[in-house]
Formats: structure tokens, sequence, C-alpha cells
């Protein structure tokens, strides 16, 4: 069963149109990605769907709820995380839950969720003493204080290093877990990859495609790669003269070898049926980052950015 339903979604500032045709519905229980780069319309769309933001045409249905006509109502169903901490210095991680909390009917117990956060040792800790990961966490806390039916998480692990990366997509399974949908923001390919049962990727205020990330994998015809340091004698026409093989290049004593999906097996056979020996043997197959490219034309992210990189 469907709990957000977005049709034709359309949202202008002035004359720049954010949001042009943004149709997707995300089902109970799920964790659904809306994956783009920045500027894509990402932010503005769950911002209409959390009734911060009026949409200038389409529909929008939250919970069965109108988020504009019953925004009372679906703030206390839907936990939203702030992009950008938003909390005065001196407010200590306690007091802003303690807070944030009386906002609700349905109220979390505060000293399970700093535990389950990991905030446990900086409940009297303020704000600003706090480091990345932390105000990250609380962010999170913040959202799921409400016991909400629906999370909404945007540009979650922005700024984070690999290992609070990792503990908060760790953290994002935990809350699916309990049962609660996750609506999960993001640029990061590697992040949608690992995290979203779908996802929606959103390129200029279009939605590109909608599917499971081996769905959009699956639809990109893209290389894969090989590559491999021979031990003996290797001339690379035997590689180039294979049917599967689309080329052979060298870099110092490695072989990359590209082609379709049957490029391993291939090179694999024809190593072996020389008796040519080889190490470091590594694959690369396509990944989220070619399906972007491949279906909207260009990258995610500059290679800096990208959550794989790091
Ligand atoms: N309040 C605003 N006034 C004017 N233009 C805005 C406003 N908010 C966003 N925009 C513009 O609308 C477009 C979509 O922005 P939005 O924040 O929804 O994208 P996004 O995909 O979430 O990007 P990011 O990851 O950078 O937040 C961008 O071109 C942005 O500059």
């Amino acid at each position: 069963m469907p709990v957000i339903e977005v049709e034709h979604l359309h949202k202008r500032y002035g004359d720049k149109v954010a949001v042009d045709d943004v149709s997707f519905t995300v089902e109970q229980g799920e964790i659904f990605g809306v994956l783009g780069r920045n500027g894509a319309g990402k932010t503005t769309t769950v911002e209409c769907v959390q009734g911060l933001r009026r949409a200038d045409g389409g529909t929008v249905r939250v919970l069965g709820l109108d988020p504009i006509r019953d925004r009372t109502e679906v703030r206390q169903r839907v936990g939203a995380q702030l992009q950008e901490s938003q909390l005065p210095d001196k407010l200590r991680v306690r007091e802003a839950l303690d807070l944030y909390r009386s906002f609700y009917r349905n109220r979390a117990d505060i000293d399970e969720l700093l535990a389950d956060l990991g905030l446990a040792e900086q409940r009297d800790t303020a704000f600003h003493k706090l480091s990345g990961g932390q105000k990250q966490r609380l962010s999170v806390a913040l959202a799921l204080v409400g016991r909400p039916e629906i999370a909404i998480l945007d540009e979650l692990t922005t700024g984070l290093d690999p290992k609070g990366r990792r503990d908060t997509w760790d953290l994002v399974e935990r809350i699916r877990d309990r049962g609660v949908t996750v609506v999960l923001v993001t640029h990061f390919m590697a992040e949608a990859e690992r995290l979203c049962d779908r996802l929606a990727l959103i390129d200029a205020g279009r939605v590109v495609a909608i599917d499971t990330p081996a769905g959009l994998m699956s639809r990109v015809d893209a290389e894969h790669r090989v590559h491999l340091r021979p031990l003996d004698h290797l001339d690379d026409a035997l590689l180039t003269a294979l049917p599967e093989v689309s080329s052979v290049r060298r870099d110092g004593d490695e072989v990359t070898v590209t082609g379709g999906e049957e490029v391993l097996q291939a090179v694999l056979s024809a190593l072996t049926e020389r008796k040519i020996r080889y190490a470091g043997l590594r694959v690369d197959q396509p990944t989220l980052d070619d399906a972007f490219v491949s279906l909207t034309g260009h990258p995610a992210t500059p290679p800096a950015l990208d959550g794989r990189s790091s």
C-alpha cells in the first residue's frame, strides 16, 4: 500500500522551474531513495511532501492526507530530519530531544533513542560541542522522537567521514527494521545503491527512472572491466581477437580488458588455454554511477564528492 503518492508535481521559484513533472509512490516499509545531483529538485520535492512548500501543480498525498490542508496531522506522523542543523549552540542534546518530543502525541523513549543512536554519552553536551557525525545523529533522533510512520532523511551523510557514513547507513536500516518507511534524499550513488529498495532518479526537475538499484543497473549497457597483471608473456592480440572483448589497454604491467558480461570468462579461458599465469585479478561491474550517466547523459557528482571515493 503506498504511503506517499506524488503525481505530476510542479514547483517554481519565480521564473525558475525547480520541479517540472515528478510522479512516484512510496510503499509502506521500504527505503525509497530520491537520487539526483545538486539542484535537481530533490529537496523541493520532499518539502512539498512534508507540506513545507505549496506545489504549483500536481497532487501529493501522504498517508492518505493532503500535506497542506492536513498539515498538523502530517507533521505528527512524518518525521523530518533538518538538512542543516538549526539548533541553538547552547542547547544540550537531551534538552533538544525533550523540546521536540513535546510537539508530538506519540512520544519516543528518549533514553532508548539516545542509546540507539549512539548519543547516550552526549546527552548533556551542548549542540555546538558535538562533532559533525553526532550532529547528524541528533538530527535523525529529532526526526524519530515523535515515533513517525515515515522518516524523511535529506542528505544524511554529507560531510561525514567514511566510518560515520557507514554507521549512518546501519542506522537507516535499523530505522526501517522498526517498521518506519524511509525516504532518503541523496546525491551519493554508493549510498543509494547500498540502502534503497527502490529509487527515483531525478534530473533537472524530472523523474528519469524509478526502479530498484539492480534494475537501474541492468538497464545500462555498460562495459565490464577486467584488470590483471600477466606473469608470462601476453600478446594483446590474443585478447583483442576474442569476440567478447571490446578493448585492451596497458598501464605499466597491468592489463585492462573491457567487454560485455561474458568478458571475464572469455579472458580467463584464453589465458588458461595458453598457460599464461596472472596475478592481481579485479573485475569492475557496471555501477549505479554508470546507470546515472547512461540515463541522464552526465555524471552524478564530481569524483571528489562521491561517497565511493572515500
Ligand atoms: N527558495 C528558493 N528560491 C529560489 N530558487 C530555489 C530555492 N530553493 C531551491 N531553488 C532552486 O531550485 C532548484 C532545485 O533545488 P533543490 O534544493 O530542490 O534541489 P536539490 O536536488 O535538493 O539540490 P541540493 O542537493 O543542492 O539541495 C535549484 O536550481 C535551486 O537553486
